[in-house]
């Protein structure tokens, strides 16, 4: 299995006195379903953002399909971008357009389709994520369980080889879980990586090759195997799982 991505020694801190990730080195193969397991404020999101480019690391290395981001001579960041699709943990960071359909469009666009495969692949991006009825709603006017499917459905919608997720069963209800539960499924045996941070144990039982384990001091406290992890009660109750 080929590495997808490549994370060495990285420290990255908001400020210089809080430190939010502490020498963090692993690897996420290609095809694989990664979950990040942590306390609040453990590091996940932060995490999350540094693999999707968005902030830099203060040190350390992050490559991805083997380039190093960032790097100006070989990252291409539309290239990347295409690649890569990020879920926030907050959907109103994500959403930003006037109506759902447009919100969803967005991305395809970007990548250049024609305007009528942008219709088509939206039409049925909104008929297998159940939204065709908000299509013309402001995304910011949703319930937060519509703006998460929204959020999801407009990364989702180009097919990206790797979904970094942040809590994307958030305020979904069981019904809705399940069946993003089932969907993120489907897309992995057809070859998406997945990597999601979450607290739910649950879908990090569903839903994972291996699991990573951040302490409350920012650092990796383990990496294993769900039936390793998820039965070790000692680690999970030393960082606040159970
Ligand atoms: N924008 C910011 N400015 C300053 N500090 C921040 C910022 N965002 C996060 N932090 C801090 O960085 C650390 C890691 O936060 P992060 O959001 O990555 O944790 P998390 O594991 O995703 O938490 P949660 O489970 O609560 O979502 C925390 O100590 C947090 O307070």
């Amino acid at each position: 299995m080929s590495t997808v991505f490549e994370l060495k020694n990285v420290y990255y801190s908001y400020n210089k006195s809080v430190p939010a990730l502490i020498d963090i080195t692993f690897e996420v193969k290609k095809g694989e379903k990664l979950i990040l397991l942590g306390a609040n404020g453990s590091g996940k999101s932060t995490l999350l953002k540094l693999m999707d480019n968005l902030i830099s690391p203060d040190s350390g290395e992050i490559w991805a399909f083997g380039k190093l981001l960032g790097d100006k001579k070989t990252f291409d960041e539309y290239e990347f971008r295409k690649k890569v699709g990020f879920v926030f943990q907050d959907s109103d960071v994500q959403l930003f357009s006037t109506t759902v359909f447009d919100e969803i469009a967005f991305a395809p666009l970007q990548m250049g389709l024609k305007e009528d495969e942008v219709q088509k692949i939206v039409e049925e991006t909104l008929i297998s994520f159940g939204i065709e009825k908000l299509k013309d709603r402001p995304p910011h006017r949703l319930s937060g369980g519509e703006k998460k499917k929204v959020a999801l459905a407009s990364v989702m919608v180009i097919n990206p080889e790797v979904l970094l997720l942040d809590e994307p069963t958030n305020g979904l209800d069981p019904r809705s879980k399940k069946w993003l539960l089932v969907k993120l499924q489907e897309l992995n045996k057809k070859g998406t990586t997945i990597v999601i941070a979450t607290h739910d144990l649950d879908m990090a039982a569903t839903l994972s090759d291996r699991i990573i384990v951040l302490n409350e001091n920012h650092s990796i406290e383990a990496i294993g195997k769900p039936d390793e992890i998820l039965k070790d009660k000692e680690l999970l109750l030393k960082v606040n799982l159970i």
